[in-house]
């Protein structure tokens, strides 16, 4: 069983001031995000949706502590700690040589000896990982040959090899086409339904508000953190864009538009869903 299982929080940050150079990035923050939860990161552009990833990964050090499954990352023996929190960064480089196979492959690294070959269980996790992204047959070619869908697939294949139980993706949708999102959505869905741990920057809000939970970053602070269903979250989000993006339902999901600045108020609060509700979330 996952150590996380036991936990209701899977990871957590209190931590006064994170700084990136001389310059302060994030202020001060507590963060605690729960097990068998999706949470996904939203706010404007530079607002420290990256850096807060990276300091929930342990990347970045910050002025406080963050905590894995109730203990201090810092605790954390190297290897175990890379067995229960796969990463996947913003336009990662590096690996463009190497066959995607090896690529998925590198999230086994973790489960195995310093120098010792790949085992039967290694090359089972990644075969099966790399199927899961449908980039099975992709998989003699080098990762810097591939389109930019087919390298992200790859690198969520690595992710996924990895079999942690807590996610950390920074823009894990980037480059996918609709229904290449919608299976990774089924995946994630999976996860969390097994009492997995998912947490996402995500700019596409609509598919944001598909997870449970927001969080919502704005100027290097953490401004609201609350289930995507709810009402108060969607004013914190349009709140957090300057009232420029709308929230509406269709059927069970939650749609954001952005809305033109000069349009006029009574186009950009049309609603075409048939649902009473729709307004409600687009009033500032
Ligand atoms: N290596 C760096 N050196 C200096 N400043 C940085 C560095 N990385 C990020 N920053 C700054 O920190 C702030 C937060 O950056 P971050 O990448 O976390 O924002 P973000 O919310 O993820 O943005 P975006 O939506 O544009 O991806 C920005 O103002 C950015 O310019």
């Amino acid at each position: 069983m996952s150590i996380f299982a036991a936990k209701t929080i899977a990871v957590r940050a209190d931590s006064s001031r994170t700084t990136i150079g001389n310059r302060a990035v994030l202020g001060a923050l507590q963060v605690a995000l729960p097990t068998a939860r999706w949470t996904a990161i939203v706010g404007p552009n530079g607002a420290g949706k990256s850096t807060l990833l990276r300091v929930l990964a342990g990347l970045l050090p910050t002025e406080g502590q963050v905590e894995l499954a109730g203990r201090p990352l810092a605790d954390w023996p190297a290897r175990e700690r890379a067995r229960q929190l796969a990463w996947l960064g913003q336009s990662e480089a590096g690996t463009e040589d190497l066959r995607a196979y090896d690529v998925a492959l590198l999230g086994r690294l973790p489960h195995r000896a310093w120098l010792a070959p790949a085992s039967a269980i290694d090359h089972a996790a990644t075969r099966s990982a790399l199927q899961a992204m449908q980039v099975w047959p992709l998989r003699e070619r080098r990762l810097g040959a591939l389109s930019g869908g087919e390298r992200q697939r790859v690198l969520l294949a690595r992710l996924l090899a990895v079999q942690a139980p807590l996610w950390l993706m920074d823009e894990p949708l980037a480059h996918l086409d609709p229904p290449h999102q919608a299976d990774w959505l089924a995946v994630v869905r999976a996860h969390v339904a097994t009492g997995g741990t998912v947490v996402s920057v995500l700019h596409e809000l609509g598919m944001a508000l598909q997870a449970d939970d927001l969080l919502i970053v704005k100027d290097g602070a953490v401004v609201h953190h609350g289930a995507c269903a709810s009402p108060d979250t969607h004013r914190a989000l349009q709140a957090a864009f300057d009232w420029r993006v709308s929230i509406y339902p269709v059927r069970e999901h939650w749609v954001a538009v952005p809305r033109m600045a000069a349009a006029p108020q009574s186009a950009a609060h049309a609603d075409h869903s048939g649902d009473p509700a729709a307004a409600r979330a687009d009033t500032p």
